[in-house]
């Protein structure tokens, strides 16, 4: 058969997908959040649009926006919501039944988390509340009229700027309460934490449960959020839980009995399995529903019936939902979620449950962002078909899943291919190896703009979720715990092999990159072998001592992911960074990253490119202005790093692609 089109850098600016969704309580009609990415801007806007069970599509909110956090409310009649069409981030509210809207708010910085009380009459949110700071100097003698430079700026926060968010103004999160009939909204708190959390309300309407880090050395203590209930009528803060360890995503289930929240104890590793608990509020006892699951719970609701809850989990690249009964063991209802990463195949999504048990989810397909999806009656009905006008035409790469035996120990490992368009297996093909970070996180079958170009480029794409991954359970998660990188080298190059070994990949054409912990490894890859004829790393960690007291998170760095500070352990920093190979660079390997990455900054790069510049190994470097550490949020920025990357690797192959 003839090849129709197949994907081109530019078509990022025609993919929707959709977001936050929310089912109405019969089932009937799910409304969600339809992205898509305006070329004008180039960002990505929303708005609300609503589907029913059988796949009708009616807008509800129309206009060039960013709409999000929808919340609709108990009885199904007003949908609140926060958009940016006044200039900045307001809430408001549609009436559903007859479509009225109204601003609800005037703040001065953006609203967030909306969350309705069970009787519909308030809604309780979260606001930065900035501070006044009065710098320590002040300079004399400035005539009047004259233009001096811009003031100092004095830094005395441990947390002074963050990735996507800038450089930090003084000032903490605060819950606030709003009239559903709108007026002005009053602080519920005041003191110095960032009230920041998931909330939840008591069924009667007098506690708001949330999850904050109210500790008083929070910041050097970056996981330990715990529960807290606050009084309507006294104002009093109580905590609830005081363990160790994060406790977050509070949830009263419907007959106000119990308090579910997801944690764990905090035993000082990389990763730990999330568990669900259930805490009877009238006698305190609590227990864990997923002790045995051996995967971290990601989210949860409620079932009507407060008999047991919903939760969402990955599971082998793939995310599920399962019920899980108060007592007994947990039912298995679909494993298709996932879409929301458009960039890379990560697993990402959401989900909603009617009190019927109807459950939306975003529905996930490898040549498709995230549509809306329905589990009901035992099958997984797509209700969208948010991108079959802008893809249906289209030839895209078929992913396929393979498993492989490591070399480091025979440990089995899952990764996907995803095959050019046209793909003939007769026929040899160039290879790129693309690596994802966190490094515990996990792609899966996922729709990715990025894996996709690569393979209408002509390129057979080679992921995986070598150990450390999550989605496989704590031990394969915690493999790599103060031992990162190491043998996940081994299962990547494992990977290459396996796929050689099916015969249509050219040997001599074997390409690599990864961003992030995937930079770091694709770095690694270059200090250790030669087998590759050109690689990209992108946003990488190339020296863990400079990046431990660079990166916006640091607290948290030092502290989970080594055994000492810097300069307790310079060895075993050194030890695990790609810098302290940089000698062995044979490999023409290019560096990519954005200019405001506050998480991998973008010093980091610099020092790789100079060392291979100083080594006389060929590079370059891409800064991509204004760019955090997720590069794909603007579409030109996706544009230009596949751009970039295809570009330096064409450099290198022997017969060069030709362009149409
Ligand atoms: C508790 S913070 C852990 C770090 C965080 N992990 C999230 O997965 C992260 O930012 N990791 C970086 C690398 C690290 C700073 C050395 C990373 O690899 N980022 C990846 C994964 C990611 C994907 C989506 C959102 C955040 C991170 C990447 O940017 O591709």
């Amino acid at each position: 058969t003839e090849l129709s089109e197949t994907l081109q850098s530019q078509d990022v600016f025609d993919l929707e997908y959709a977001a936050d969704l929310n089912i109405t309580n019969d089932g009937s009609e799910v409304y969600f959040i339809r992205h898509y990415m305006d070329i004008h801007s180039d960002k990505k806007l929303g708005n609300i649009w609503k589907v029913t069970q059988n796949g009708e599509l009616t807008p509800v909110t129309t206009g060039k926006h960013q709409q999000y956090g929808m919340a609709l409310s108990p009885d199904n009649k007003r949908l609140a919501y926060i958009s940016s069409e006044s200039g900045n981030p307001q809430i408001h509210m549609q009436w559903l039944e007859t479509g009225a809207t109204g601003q609800m708010t005037n703040l001065t910085t953006a609203p967030s988390r909306l969350t309705w009380s069970a009787d519909g009459k308030y809604l309780a949110f979260q606001m930065f509340v900035p501070e006044k700071a009065t710098p320590p100097v002040s300079l004399p003698g400035k005539p009047e009229g004259a233009e001096w430079a811009e003031p100092a700026i004095y830094i005395d926060d441990v947390y002074y700027r963050f990735d996507g968010g800038g450089y930090t103004k003084p000032g903490y999160t605060q819950i606030f309460l709003l009239s559903a009939q709108g007026g002005t909204p009053r602080q519920l708190t005041f003191d110095e934490f960032n009230n920041n959390g998931a909330m939840s309300w008591s069924q009667d309407g007098k506690q708001l449960y949330f999850s904050a880090n109210r500790h008083q050395n929070f910041r050097l203590e970056p996981v330990n959020t715990d529960i807290y209930r606050y009084e309507l009528a006294s104002g009093e803060i109580s905590a609830v839980t005081d363990r160790n360890g994060p406790d977050n995503q509070p949830s009263v289930s419907p007959d106000g009995r119990y308090l579910a929240y997801l944690g764990y104890d905090d035993r000082g590793t990389n990763y730990e399995n999330t568990q669900v608990y259930v805490r009877d509020l009238s006698s305190g006892k609590t227990q864990s529903l997923t002790a045995d699951l051996d995967r971290s719970v990601d989210s949860l609701h409620w079932d009507g019936s407060s008999r047991g809850l919903y939760i969402q989990y990955d599971d082998q690249g793939k995310t599920r939902v399962a019920y899980q009964p108060l007592k007994g063991k947990a039912k298995q209802l679909t494993d298709k979620l996932g879409g929301q990463s458009y960039g890379r195949p990560y697993t990402s999504s959401e989900f909603d449950v009617a009190s019927d048990g109807t459950v939306t989810f975003t529905y996930s397909a490898p040549d498709r962002p995230a549509d809306v999806g329905l589990h009901t009656g035992g099958k997984d009905i797509q209700l969208t078909h948010l991108n079959d006008d802008a893809l249906g035409h289209k030839t895209l790469a078929k992913v396929e899943e393979f498993w492989f035996k490591s070399s480091a120990d025979g440990r089995d490992i899952q990764g996907w291919i995803a095959y050019p368009p046209g793909f003939d297996k007769d026929k040899k093909y160039p290879m790129v190896l693309e690596i994802h970070g966190g490094p515990v996180t996990a792609y899966g079958p996922h729709f990715a703009a990025e894996i996709q170009l690569y393979a209408a480029a002509g390129y057979v794409v080679v992921y995986i979720n070598p150990r450390g991954s999550s989605s496989y359970g704590e031990e394969f998660a915690q493999t790599i715990h103060l031992n990162y990188p190491s043998q996940d080298y081994d299962d990547l190059m494992s990977a290459v092999d396996t796929v050689i070994d099916k015969g249509f990949i050219d040997e001599r054409e074997l390409f690599v990159t990864g961003g992030s912990g995937g930079g770091v490894l694709s770095a690694w890859i270059v200090g250790h072998t030669d087998r590759f004829k050109a690689a990209v790393v992108a946003k990488p960690v190339i020296n863990w001592y400079s990046f431990v007291l660079t990166s916006d998170f640091y607290p948290y760095f030092y502290k989970y992911w080594f055994a000492a500070k810097p300069w307790e352990d310079l060895e075993g920093y050194m030890q695990r960074s790609p810098i302290s190979y940089v000698g062995n660079v044979t490999t023409p390997t290019m560096l990519l990253t954005g200019e405001a990455d506050y998480r991998t900054p973008i010093s980091e790069s610099e020092q790789y490119y100079q060392a291979l510049k100083l080594q006389g190994v060929e590079t370059a470097m891409v800064r991509i202005p204004d760019a955090p550490h997720g590069i794909y949020k603007r579409p030109s920025n996706l544009m230009s790093k596949v751009e970039y990357i295809l570009w330096w690797f064409e450099q290198y192959r022997d017969e060069r692609p030709v362009k149409n």
